[in-house]
């Protein structure tokens, strides 16, 4: 292996998430397939809204999508609204996925002071923690800087984070587009890439969070995605509006760092497997295509 390839792979000893993740999408392209129980869709597959269902639900997705994928997201918060009980089934989604070798993100939006954000980089990004995922999404909205024990710990541990950036929504707008082309955004995309300097390969280990609805707010904004050489985990596909199209157009030249993610759209073809792989399949060619 060339030398700064070798770098790349290794740091402190571990190779990468942004090595990991790299492989994954060369192997299998730029699909995450996001695990979102919603009560809706348990109802629709004939499941019950609770921890039985959940855990039916979420290990047939895994099941339908592990070999197709790069990585699974579950959301958190889906697994929380059932106490104890659904974190122990988000535990045993989080282990049969490295099981299965699909990498995994924990859609948790941690952040805080940086001593709580200790233990949530604990919970998360550690090794034997049961929560342990390949990598977690972070909410920097109490300062980048907020952010470092999650930083190191998963430069530690060979995982990775996401941050959020540019979310899907329309609300994000009034928060992440302040300062114009000096924007939040902006600002939190160079963060981003001076934490990426640590990786010296191709792709970084701290990704951002840019929703594929964002539209011409990249440019608007001035956030340079190719300067910040992480990856981009791009939700909004299907159930919001965008189409893999739509992805293409957004990102332009830095297309290929982004992980398009959708989870309802592919999840409401349940609950039959087959049906799921497909749904998961047509969206991934449309990655591919576009
Ligand atoms: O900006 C963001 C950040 C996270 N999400 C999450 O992604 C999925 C999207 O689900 P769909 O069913 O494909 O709409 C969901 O878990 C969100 O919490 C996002 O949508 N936008």
């Amino acid at each position: 292996m060339p030398e700064q390839a070798a770098a790349s792979a290794q740091v402190q000893g571990r190779e990468s998430f942004g090595s990991r993740l790299s492989a994954a999408m060369a192997a299998h392209g730029p699909l995450c397939v996001g695990i979102d129980p919603h009560p809706s869709l348990l109802s629709a597959w004939g499941l019950q809204d609770d921890v039985d269902g959940l855990r039916a639900f979420s290990l047939t997705v895994l099941d339908a999508v592990a070999s197709l994928a790069a990585a699974v997201k579950p959301q958190v918060a889906l697994y929380e609204r059932h106490g104890s009980a659904g974190m122990a089934v988000l535990e045993e989604v989080l282990a049969l996925a490295r099981d299965e070798s699909v990498l995994t993100i924990a859609d948790a939006k941690r952040g805080d002071i940086g001593s709580t954000m200790a233990a949530y980089a604990d919970a998360w990004l550690r090794d034997g923690s049961p929560l342990a995922a390949d990598s977690v999404t972070l909410s920097p909205y109490l300062g980048f800087e907020s952010l470092r024990p999650a930083l190191d710990l998963a430069a530690e541990t060979g995982r990775g984070v996401f941050v959020l950036a540019l979310t899907s929504n329309p609300e994000g707008a009034s928060v992440q587009h302040v300062g114009g082309a000096d924007s939040v955004a902006r600002r939190i995309a160079q963060a981003a890439g001076g934490e990426n300097r640590r990786y010296p390969g191709e792709l970084g280990s701290v990704g951002l969070v840019v929703g594929a609805t964002v539209g011409s707010a990249l440019a608007d904004l001035g956030v340079d995605l190719a300067a910040m050489r992480g990856p981009i985990l791009a939700p909004g596909l299907g159930a919001q509006g965008a189409t893999p199209a739509h992805l293409r157009a957004t990102f332009g030249d830095a297309y290929g760092q982004v992980l398009g993610t959708s989870s309802r759209e592919i999840l409401s073809a349940g609950p039959r497997r087959q049906a799921l792989r497909d749904a998961a399949q047509r969206t991934l060619d449309g990655l591919r295509s576009e």
